[in-house]
C-alpha cells in the first residue's frame, strides 16, 4: 500500500522548491500551484537552464500518467511526420522521475498555457465569445481527429482560453485512438451517460461532448435538471428538447442538433458549418444594430474591437 505522505496528491511543494529529474537532470523551480485534478498536480515552474516558464505535472498514479505521456509522445511523433506547426510539436517538453521522500514520482513538463478555464472566460467576456472559442476548439479537435485520435474527456475545465479567445486543450488523459473504448470521460459530456451511443471513440463522440459543453455554458439549469433524472429516463431527446426550448441556444440550434445526432460528415464539415453560423450572426448583428447613445458606443467599442480582431484571426488561421 502507498504511504499517504508520499502520494503526490499529498505533496505540498512550496514556491521555490527545486524539482530535479532523476534521469535527465532537468531542474525546475516551482513558482506556484496551477491546479489539481484526478490524475495529478500541476505546477507553474521555471526551468533553471533558460529561465522559461512551463507547466509540470506530477502523477498520482504511474500508470495513468504514463498513458498520458504515451499519447503526448505519439501525437508529437505523428505531428512530426505530418509537418505540424512547431508550436504543437513543442507541447511535451520532457518526461522524468522526481525522487521525493525516497519514492519515485513520475512527472512531465509541458508548455505553459496562459489562459483561464472556458466558463470563467465566458462569464467575464460574455457569451458571444463562444462563437470564437467554439471555432478554435473545433479546429483543435479536427487536428486530433485527422491524426486518428479522439479527445474523449472534453469539458469546460479542459479548455483554457486566452485573451483573444485562442483556446488550448489541456489534460490529454482521455485521448483515445479511434475505434477503442474511451479511456476517461465525465458524465454530463459522455454520450453513454445520455444513452445516445457507445463509448467507442469516434469523432462524433467529441462532437457530442462539444454540444453538451455549449449547452452547459449557455443553459446550465435545464441541463442540470435533465442530468439528475434516472438513467432509464435520461436520453438524447432531453438534450434536444433543451436546445429547442432555450433562446440562449437559438443561434446554435441546428448545429447543436446535428452534433448531438452525430450528423456531420467529418470535423471539417462541423467547423465549416460553425463558421457559417458565426458569419451569419455577425452579418445580422451589423444590419440590426439600433441607434445607440454615444457613450454606450464608446464603452462598447473596445470589447467589439477585441471580438472583431479575434474573429479575424480565427478565420485567417
Ligand atoms: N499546460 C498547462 N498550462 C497551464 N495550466 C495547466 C496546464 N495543464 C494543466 N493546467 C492546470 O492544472 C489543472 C489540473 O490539470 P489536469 O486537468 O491535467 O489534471 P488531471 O488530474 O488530469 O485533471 P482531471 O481531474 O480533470 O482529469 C487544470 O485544470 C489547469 O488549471
Amino acid at each position: 500500500m502507498e504511504s499517504s505522505a508520499t502520494t503526490s496528491s499529498k505533496i505540498n511543494l512550496p514556491q521555490g522548491t527545486r524539482i530535479t529529474g532523476r534521469w535527465n537532470g532537468g531542474r525546475y523551480i516551482i513558482q506556484r500551484l496551477l491546479g489539481q485534478g484526478a490524475n495529478g498536480v500541476v505546477f507553474l515552474v521555471k526551468r533553471e537552464k533558460n529561465g522559461k516558464l512551463y507547466a509540470l505535472k506530477l502523477g498520482f498514479d504511474t500508470l495513468d500518467i504514463q498513458s498520458e505521456i504515451n499519447v503526448l509522445k505519439a501525437l508529437q511523433r505523428q505531428g512530426r511526420r505530418r509537418g505540424a506547426a512547431e508550436r504543437d510539436l513543442n507541447y511535451l517538453v520532457e518526461v522524468d522521475d522526481f525522487t521525493f521522500q525516497g519514492r519515485e514520482i513520475p512527472f512531465y513538463v509541458m508548455r505553459y498555457v496562459q489562459g483561464e478555464p472556458l466558463r470563467a472566460f465566458l462569464a467575464r467576456r460574455g457569451p458571444r465569445w463562444l462563437d470564437v472559442v467554439g471555432l478554435q476548439l473545433l479546429q483543435q479537435l479536427g487536428r486530433l481527429h485527422n491524426s486518428g485520435w479522439v479527445f474523449g474527456d472534453l469539458k469546460p475545465e479542459n479548455v483554457l482560453a486566452g485573451a483573444y479567445g485562442e483556446v488550448e486543450l489541456i489534460d490529454f488523459g482521455g485521448v483515445t485512438g479511434e475505434g477503442r473504448s474511451v479511456k476517461q470521460f465525465t458524465e454530463w459530456y459522455d454520450r453513454g451517460f445520455w444513452s445516445a451511443g457507445s463509448r467507442t471513440a469516434d469523432p462524433a463522440y467529441d462532437w457530442f461532448s462539444f454540444a453538451v459543453v455549449c449547452i452547459h455554458l449557455l443553459a446550465e439549469t435545464p441541463l442540470k435538471k435533465a442530468a439528475t433524472q434516472l438513467p432509464q429516463t435520461r436520453s438524447r431527446s432531453d438534450l434536444l428538447a433543451i436546445v429547442d426550448g432555450h433562446e440562449t441556444l437559438a443561434p446554435y440550434r441546428d448545429w447543436l442538433k446535428r452534433a448531438l445526432n452525430g450528423e456531420f460528415r467529418d470535423t471539417a464539415e462541423a467547423c465549416r458549418l460553425w463558421k457559417e453560423l458565426v458569419a451569419d450572426r455577425f452579418a445580422l448583428r451589423r444590419r440590426s444594430r439600433p441607434a445607440t447613445p454615444g457613450w454606450i458606443v464608446g464603452a462598447f467599442a473596445v470589447s467589439v474591437t477585441l471580438l472583431v480582431c479575434a474573429l479575424y484571426l480565427t478565420f485567417r488561421f
